[in-house]
């Protein structure tokens, strides 16, 4: 059987006294989208760069696609998208990935992959003269065209504009179905949960939790509703079926959980009737990946 994409285990990675990889272990199946998320800080991208062999480990073990990370024969099967600094400032943008290009044996045309991406009428435009979305496209591009194995992209549509979102996550769609191995790091949930098939959520330096999206959201159900702020949940709660819990948060939004059903939402509706609260954005949906990823890993910023 193949080995997976990437294999990590017991990773330690230190800087000085800062302890930023802590005993982390994770697994990204081939020919699957695995997102690894995690809080400012967490240790994502010291995890995806020992990966990618720009960084040597302190302790633990590490294997891409089967091999040492630092392995040379891996070059033309890892794709890696690097951010600012890796293209010479005068470089022009199309110039650039024809010169990438040639490191592959067979790679896309990418004179295709510029018209893909937007940057066609940016072709002879030097790299330093580019937006900083231009610029993250062309890493995108450049991690793509020698048709990888595998690709790490890390924060890939961090500051982008929603077309240019849209577009990357098209080409993440595109590089799955063809097969590839995609491990992606986001600060978007609704990105990971649209994109990833396994989604492994880090803190301090260690897995706090992993599955696929409907996994870690499960298949319980709330009630939401926006109403001014304070509203005495306590009341509500005494009026609602036992086992049902209540919470505002952040202030004016309220969530219901427990026997989501009619009778739960007439019991809140007339409530709130009752109390001349008019209950906007009334809806009943499961919990999103942004609310696990805030039960685990807090709401205080790092
Ligand atoms: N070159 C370095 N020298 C010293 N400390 C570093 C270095 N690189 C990262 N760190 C520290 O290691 C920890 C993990 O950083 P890392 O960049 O891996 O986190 P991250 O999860 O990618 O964060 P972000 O979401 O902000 O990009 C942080 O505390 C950071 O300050």
């Amino acid at each position: 059987m193949d080995s997976p994409a990437v294999e990590i285990i017991d990773l330690v990675k230190r800087y000085g006294a800062t302890t930023a990889i802590d005993g982390l272990t994770l697994s990204a199946a081939r020919g699957a989208v695995t997102a690894i998320l995690g809080p400012n800080g967490a240790g994502k991208t010291s995890t995806i760069e020992i990966c990618e062999g720009f960084r040597r480990a302190d302790a633990g073990t590490v294997r891409v696609l089967g091999a040492d990370p630092r392995a040379h024969a891996l070059r033309p099967r890892v794709g890696v998208m690097l951010q600012a600094g890796g293209v010479p400032p005068a470089m022009r943008c199309g110039e650039w990935l024809r010169l990438v290009s040639r490191f592959y044996a067979s790679p896309l045309d990418p004179q295709a992959l510029l018209v893909r991406l937007g940057l066609a009428e940016h072709a002879r435009t030097p790299y330093r003269r580019l937006s900083g979305g231009q610029q993250q496209r062309l890493s995108l591009a450049a991690a793509v065209v020698g048709r990888p194995e595998l690709v790490f992209l890390d924060e890939p549509t961090a500051g982008l504009d929603p077309q240019a979102r849209h577009g990357c996550w098209d080409l993440v769609g595109d590089l799955r179905a063809a097969g590839v191995s995609v491990v992606l790091t986001t600060h978007h949930m609704d990105e990971a949960e649209r994109l990833s098939d396994h989604v492994v959520i880090i803190d301090r330096g260690q897995v706090v939790a992993e599955g696929s999206p409907a996994q870690l959201t499960g298949a319980e159900r709330q009630l939401r509703f926006r109403a001014r702020p304070g509203l005495a949940l306590e009341e509500l709660l005494n009026a609602l079926p036992d086992g049902s819990a209540a919470k505002e948060s952040p202030a004016g939004h309220y969530i219901l959980e427990g026997q989501v059903g009619p009778e739960l939402l007439a019991t809140v509706t007339a409530w709130c009737a009752a109390e001349g609260v008019t209950a906007d954005d009334l809806r009943i949906e499961r919990r999103t990946l942004e609310d696990v990823f805030l039960e685990l890993t807090g709401r205080e910023l790092r």
